[in-house]
């Protein structure tokens, strides 16, 4: 061992922090020898020490203000949220101390502050953890295609909602015992409307989309549907069609006619063929696809949310940290230099797939084809079958800006011969 020891600061010791606490003890030398020095865990700081009989006590606090000044070389902090985590951070970074953090919510929004704040003092702020939990995908993004051009970075990166439409899709479980159990099985956030309402993975596909195109991309900037809207019709819908339904986040480079580049970043349901890759990603599971001008295609599959594999993440990221802290260097810095400009989602190019219940008599089709037309948005695919009064109607489209679409799906629902309009929803992954 050459190095002086690097004393660590865990702030939180929740689903992720007690993991990592155990992971830190057991493993402290292996640990110790891939890092160069012993990582010796110098604190805890916990919201109340007397609940945790099972942690060392003479390494618990309250006070995580107090840890984050005190003399130790790296905070992994595991609390989650914006303040005073922010705060804390901050502090730590002006003063020299690398962060690990798997704060995805906190990155989405102040991942520039931050980054200047370790910039300044010569620190590491590393957060593998943040998005896609164990699966390695940060640092394939930062440093293994630092030399590539990504086109697009699409995936299932939010485990509770795919744990709860995988169920919806597989035995029609119901939603609020599914989200329970995600719950349970520690992979939703504290709040879980944060998981059910896209915010969680709107954040993530900001951090995505940031270091993808070298740009700055708030979470804010990115276009955010949740699966609180998705009924059993659409999940039938999809099935119908040989679909399923899935929470996407889609982040691409888009290029205007004249040759002008921006960031389309978003989150939303979408119904995929039952063929294609990410269809077949269940329970909480994460999977994301990148597209890189030379690479080709590239997938990235794996635990996404839990205790130990997100662990696993923040444990690989200490090892880094600490490891430079040994050898005197740093990882690599934020990347903004691009600066692409984000595209608002009514110009982004999409497909819709809509169900409709209409009157049965002739003439409603071509009315229908009508309001496409009148939006310029062509239809890809028609399917027709007649019931006793009504015909249930099928329609996919062609590409076409978002706001178009929205607006033929608004008009169709006026029309008098429009029944119903069962299912409307996105569709990626068919040609
Ligand atoms: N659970 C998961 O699967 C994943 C979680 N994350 C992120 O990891 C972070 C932690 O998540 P979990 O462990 O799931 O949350 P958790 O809610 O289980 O743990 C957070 C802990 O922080 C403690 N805490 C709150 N305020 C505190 C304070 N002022 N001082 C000390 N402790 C305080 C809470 O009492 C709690 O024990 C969050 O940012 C979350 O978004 C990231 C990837 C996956
Ligand atoms: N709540 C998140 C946890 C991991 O980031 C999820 O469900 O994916
Ligand atoms: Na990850």
């Amino acid at each position: 061992m050459d190095g002086k020891t690097v004393r660590v600061a865990l702030l939180g010791c929740g689903t992720v922090g007690s993991e990592v606490a155990r992971l830190l003890t057991e493993q402290a030398d292996e640990l110790a020898a891939r890092a160069g020095a012993p990582v010796e865990l110098a604190g805890i700081a916990v919201r109340r020490p007397d609940k945790h009989p099972e942690l060392p006590q003479h390494l618990l606090t309250s006070d995580a203000a107090a840890l984050v000044e005190s003399d130790v070389d790296v905070i992994v902090e595991l609390i989650g949220g914006i303040e005073p985590v922010r705060t804390w951070l901050l502090t730590a970074l002006r003063k020299g101390k690398s962060v690990v953090t798997a704060n995805k919510a906190l990155l989405a929004e102040y991942s520039a502050e931050l980054s200047e704040a370790a910039d300044s003092a010569g620190a590491d702020l590393y957060f593998e953890a943040s998005v896609a939990g164990a699966i390695p995908l940060l640092r394939p993004l930062r440093e293994s295609l630092a030399g590539d051009r990504i086109t697009k970075v699409m995936g299932i990166v939010n485990g509770t909602t795919n744990f709860i439409l995988s169920a919806m899709d597989s035995s029609g479980a119901g939603y609020a015992e599914t989200l329970d159990e995600a719950s349970r099985l520690g992979y939703a956030e504290a709040d879980p409307t944060a998981d059910v309402d896209g915010y969680d993975a709107a954040s993530k596909a900001a951090i995505l989309a940031s270091l993808a195109f070298h740009s700055r991309v708030t979470a804010s900037d990115v276009y955010r549907e949740g699966i609180a809207n998705v009924t059993s019709s659409d999940i039938a819908a999809a099935k119908a069609l040989g679909r399923t339904v899935k929470l996407l986040s889609i982040c691409e480079r888009v290029t205007a006619d004249d040759g002008t580049e921006s960031v389309s970043a978003r989150v939303h349901p979408v119904m995929i063929p039952r063929s294609h890759p990410l269809a077949g990603v269940g329970g909480a599971f994460n999977a994301v696809f990148v597209e890189a001008d030379a690479a080709g295609e590239l997938m990235f599959y794996g635990q996404g949310a839990g205790g130990a594999p997100t662990a696993s993440a923040v444990l690989g990221d200490l090892v880094a940290v600490a490891r430079n802290r040994v050898l005197g260097g740093r990882g690599p810095r934020e990347s903004a230099h691009a600066a692409l400009p984000v595209r608002p989602m009514g110009q982004t190019p999409t497909r819709y797939h809509i169900s409709l219940d209409v009157a049965d008599k002739p003439g409603v089709l071509a009315q229908v084809a009508q309001v496409f037309a009148a939006h310029e948005v062509s239809i890809a695919a028609v399917r027709q079958r007649d019931r006793l009064s009504t015909a249930s109607l099928v329609i996919v489209t062609h590409l076409a800006p978002d706001a178009a679409l929205r607006a033929t799906v608004e008009e169709i629902g006026k029309m008098d011969v429009v029944h119903e309009v069962v299912s409307v929803m996105r569709v990626e992954g068919e040609d």
